[in-house]
């Protein structure tokens, strides 16, 4: 009673001004706000303003469609495909990733026009997902690949990737992986000192000149999450700009083994402001000029991967693939280089949903849980790195269900399994879908099987709307086979 009598003395304004509403404006999605104003039992006016808000929002937001989202009928959509009848039609009723190929064209499309009139090769980090349908589709609309593994290479090699348009990165790569990327002709980032001993050797056990990149650790900071920051000066990964000529001393030593052929850099990922890429590429571009001088022949700028993504739903405006090109193409293509990118997350992560069945809910002392059963070992980056990933319900409330705040949890026997925190929702009945959007990056690529939660299957959607299983579901059968014949 308290908090309506106080606001109705507000007018519109005032009310947006209040943190609450700030809040509510801030870090929310604007679908979910409309539960909220019957729970804030906001007088009109302020209803009205905050809806503007809102609005203006969403039109900012428009600048990057979901391609999950909801219609007026209240059910979740992915390319005009209602997900509950996807629900409905997929045999077991076990997590599953649901994926729009679509999306992933146009999230490619998006930097090939970004790049034009750039020499350039979008390589795509792997690692972020590796299905093989998904690098297939990528090898086809012109991707090259970015791995971390011996069997990563392998994959692309499988799915047709040109090797001319790979690189390996890496700060532990083993000589036998480095044999293999020095047959396939693939470019390998130069990491440490080490690194580069076991480059030259593989060089030597191939007969072939391996093309070289140095990895510069270039010490700016990425502000994101430390654990997925990499180009700090204390970072496990490149080598810091102080220790240059002795590299480029070695690799003078070595023309057998070896030719330089450009410089790396990645600075870390979820990065959510492109003067970060700027201030790193002008350092870059230094390294090369110093580089040239010394008469090595370098034609490649690597900057690595890192773009963020709108994980929120909130309407952020986030840079897209053109904002960090255009930031870069002038000192790329004032030097004659050819760009290299290694996106991973901003090709991936919207494409895809996890989409769970709800099990039930309960209260224990005050908290609520919303217990699904996807859970950290179908996708663990809300455990690991306190992410936050949007969540939301399949189909509309039903009548008279109560909006409560969940934690959004899994039946895996840790108390890190969660999916979400604080989350409002409509109270859903057993049964119900529940998806876990923006699942396409780093969450089937780091699923495990712990409590013996078999890997989920993959399905997407074609250009026509029809569902397509790309990747079959792993099994206890699966489980099994290790051990046979032991
Ligand atoms: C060297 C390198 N390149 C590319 C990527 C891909 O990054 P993202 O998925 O943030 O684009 C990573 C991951 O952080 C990386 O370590
Ligand atoms: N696994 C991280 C990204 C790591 C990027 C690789 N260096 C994530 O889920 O966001």
């Amino acid at each position: 009673m308290a908090t309506s009598m106080t606001s109705s003395k507000l007018n519109s304004s005032e009310c947006l001004q209040k943190p609450t509403f700030k809040l509510l404006l801030s870090s929310r999605a604007p679908q979910r706000i409309s539960f909220s104003f019957s729970r804030l039992r906001l007088p009109l006016p302020c209803r009205a303003a905050v809806s503007e808000q809102i609005s203006s929002q969403t039109i900012t937001k428009r600048a990057f469609q979901h391609c999950f989202s909801k219609k007026e009928d209240g059910f979740l959509y992915c390319e005009g495909v209602k997900v509950q009848d996807i629900m409905q039609s997929v045999q077991e009723k076990r997590p599953f990733y649901l994926y729009s190929k679509p999306q992933l064209t146009r999230n490619v499309e998006a930097y090939t026009a970004a790049l034009e009139g750039l020499d350039s090769i979008i390589g795509y980090a792997v690692k972020a997902n590796n299905n093989l349908k998904i690098l297939k589709h990528f090898q086809e609309l012109g991707c090259g690949a970015v791995l971390v593994s011996g069997n990563e290479l392998r994959l692309v090699m499988h799915a047709g990737f040109d090797p001319s348009r790979c690189i390996f990165n890496g700060n532990g790569k083993l000589v036998d992986e480095l044999v293999l990327a020095a047959e396939k002709g693939v470019l390998v980032n130069i990491d440490s000192e080490f690194d580069l001993r076991h480059i030259i050797e593989a060089g030597r056990l191939v007969g072939k000149q391996v093309k070289v990149l140095l990895r510069v650790n270039p010490d700016v900071d990425p502000q994101v999450h430390p654990y997925v920051a990499t180009g700090n000066k204390n970072s496990k990964f490149g080598i810091r700009n102080e220790k240059l000529q002795w590299f480029l001393d070695e690799i003078k030593r070595h023309p057998r083994e070896l030719l330089l052929v450009g410089a790396h850099c990645h600075l870390g990922s979820t990065i959510t402001k492109v003067d970060i890429f700027k201030d790193a590429a002008v350092l870059m571009v230094q390294y090369i000029d110093l580089i040239r001088d010394q008469g090595f022949d370098v034609k490649f700028l690597n900057i690595g991967g890192g773009l963020g993504i709108d994980y929120y739903h909130a309407g952020a405006v986030i840079p897209t693939p053109m904002d960090l090109i255009n930031t870069v193409r002038e000192l790329v293509s004032s030097r004659g280089l050819t760009l290299v990118i290694e996106p991973g997350r901003s090709l991936v992560a919207n494409s895809a949903t996890l989409v769970n069945w709800v099990t039930g809910v309960k209260t224990n002392g005050n908290k609520n849980f919303l217990v699904v059963n996807g859970s950290m070992s179908e996708l663990i980056r809300p455990s690991l790195y306190g992410a936050y990933q949007h969540i939301e319900l399949v189909a509309p409330p039903t009548p008279g269900a109560e909006v409560c705040t969940y934690d959004v949890v899994g039946p895996v026997c840790e108390s890190a399994d969660f999916l979400g925190k604080d989350r409002e929702l409509p109270t859903p009945s057993e049964g119900a879908g529940l998806v876990v959007h923006d699942a396409g990056a780093y969450c089937m690529s780091m699923a495990s099987t712990y409590n013996l939660k078999m890997r989920p299957p993959e399905y997407w959607i074609e250009v026509d709307g029809s569902l397509k299983q790309i990747r079959k579901g792993e099994t206890f059968d699966d489980h099994l086979r290790f051990f046979e014949g032991l």
